[in-house]
């Protein structure tokens, strides 16, 4: 390595980012601080009131926060358990919340070894809990020996709480009290979802200890997602934004349903790519290719961890709909397509049965969409028939970010 490219890399550490001045403000993870929560102050209020008893060790009420994805509901329960937490130990209160994301744990073992692990401090309490190795039963026993020995109350956030493939859970955590199985610490459950159906899954009994509370979070407007942008314009270089740029990405965020992630996505992807242009503002047409961006990143993520024959399913159904007016397909339709899809990829192909089941699982995981009637032609019964959720261009280009898709044409 000659002196000359070493200083040449040195230029590139030194220099500044020309966009962004903090763009960890834009991070979906960040929680921002209360003066840049827009529009959610009734939900805060109302959710801390419902938490209040827990400052003084008392019972939080149970509550289910329902609203489509983006309208603030992880965080503003993010934003009213944290400050709890705080203001309670202050008070001699030993309050402890913890979040739980059911897409990551599924399993009903799975949620009580994450609960048991985030609420124990084995030094304290010479309690261990592995991560596997136990039965659920004996997970169950140690998380509430854990409970009783370090804290007065705590909260569970259960955010996409309809991603539980069991709700045991549920039952065994919202009567936990009732039911006898812990001595003094009290237990509060904060269950989020995006579906409203999701109530119908449950049983009654689980459904009036979950519900003592419930608020659904409407869509934002696209005022309210300006301010939103507005109070993180700081993660940007004075001056960089041009003055389209914020309403331009919150016309679009209103469009799909008043999505304040969608906003944030967009605004942080039109910055980069100003970056990667080497321009120095972020302009109209660095939002408008942000948004396709921001499209196809939040689907690649749905779909990252699916195996390749679930992409070859999706993948079949986006050339179907592209090719043909009609906007839902049933799985016979679906299969032709897949079938030869298979071939071109060189993979096996699932009998139709199996690909139903492929894509059905997909609609669980709203990677796709699906409804039942009756099917076309004489003597059809109740038939699925599945529908994109997003352009099929955009569900091309997530699926051919994966190379066996993008050779394959
Ligand atoms: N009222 C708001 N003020 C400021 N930022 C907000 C507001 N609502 C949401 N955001 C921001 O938008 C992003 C998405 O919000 P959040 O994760 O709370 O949505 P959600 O309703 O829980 O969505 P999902 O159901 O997809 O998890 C986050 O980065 C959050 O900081």
């Amino acid at each position: 390595m000659g002196e000359e490219a070493q200083s040449s890399l040195d230029s590139i550490w030194e220099s500044k980012d020309p966009i962004f001045a903090d763009k960890e403000l834009l991070d979906i993870e960040h929680i921002p601080d209360e003066d840049r929560i827009i529009g959610r102050e009734d939900e805060i209020s109302d959710l801390a009131n419902g938490i209040h008893p827990a400052i003084r060790g008392g019972k939080p009420r149970n509550t289910l926060i329902y609203g489509k994805t983006g309208t603030g509901k992880s965080l503003v329960a993010k934003h009213v358990t944290r400050s709890a937490e705080a203001f309670a130990q202050e008070q001699g209160t030993r309050l402890q919340r913890a979040y739980i994301d059911c897409t990551q744990a599924t399993t009903e073992t799975q949620v009580v070894i994450k609960l048991a692990r985030a609420f124990n401090d084995p030094d304290e309490t010479d309690i261990s809990v592995p991560l596997s190795g136990l039965s659920t039963n004996a997970y169950y026993d140690r998380l509430w020996r854990v409970l009783d020995a370090r804290h007065d109350v705590v909260i569970i956030i259960l955010d996409e709480v309809d991603k539980l493939q069991e709700n045991n859970v549920l039952m065994q955590l919202s009567r936990a009290g009732e039911a006898g199985k812990l001595d003094t610490c009290k237990v509060g459950i904060l269950a989020i979802s995006n579906k409203i159906s999701f109530k119908d899954s449950l049983d009654e009994r689980v459904l009036s200890s979950l519900q003592e509370r419930e608020f659904i979070f409407p869509p934002y407007d696209a005022n309210q997602l300006r301010e939103i942008m507005r109070h993180r314009k700081d993660a940007f270089h004075e001056g960089v934004l041009t003055d389209d740029a914020i309403p331009l990405a919150a016309a679009f965020a209103a469009q799909e349903h008043g999505d304040a992630r969608k906003a944030l996505d967009i605004l942080r992807n039109a910055g980069e790519l100003a970056k990667d242009d080497g321009d120095d503002l972020v302009r109209e047409e660095h939002v408008r290719n942000a948004r396709e961006k921001a499209d196809v990143d939040r689907f690649s993520k749905l779909l990252q961890d699916q195996p390749t024959q679930s992409k070859a399913a999706v993948y079949a159904l986006s050339l179907i709909a592209d090719a043909k007016n009609d906007e839902e397909f049933a799985t016979r339709e679906i299969y032709e397509r897949y079938e030869q899809l298979t071939e071109r990829l060189d993979i096996d192909a699932l009998s139709q049965r199996r690909l139903a089941d492929r894509l059905n699982e997909q609609a669980f995981l709203d990677i796709l969409g699906v409804t039942d009637r009756v099917g076309r032609g004489r003597g059809k019964g109740m038939t699925n028939f599945y529908y994109l959720l997003e352009d099929p261009g955009v569900v091309q280009t997530a699926i051919e970010s994966d190379q066996r898709f993008s050779e394959s044409e």
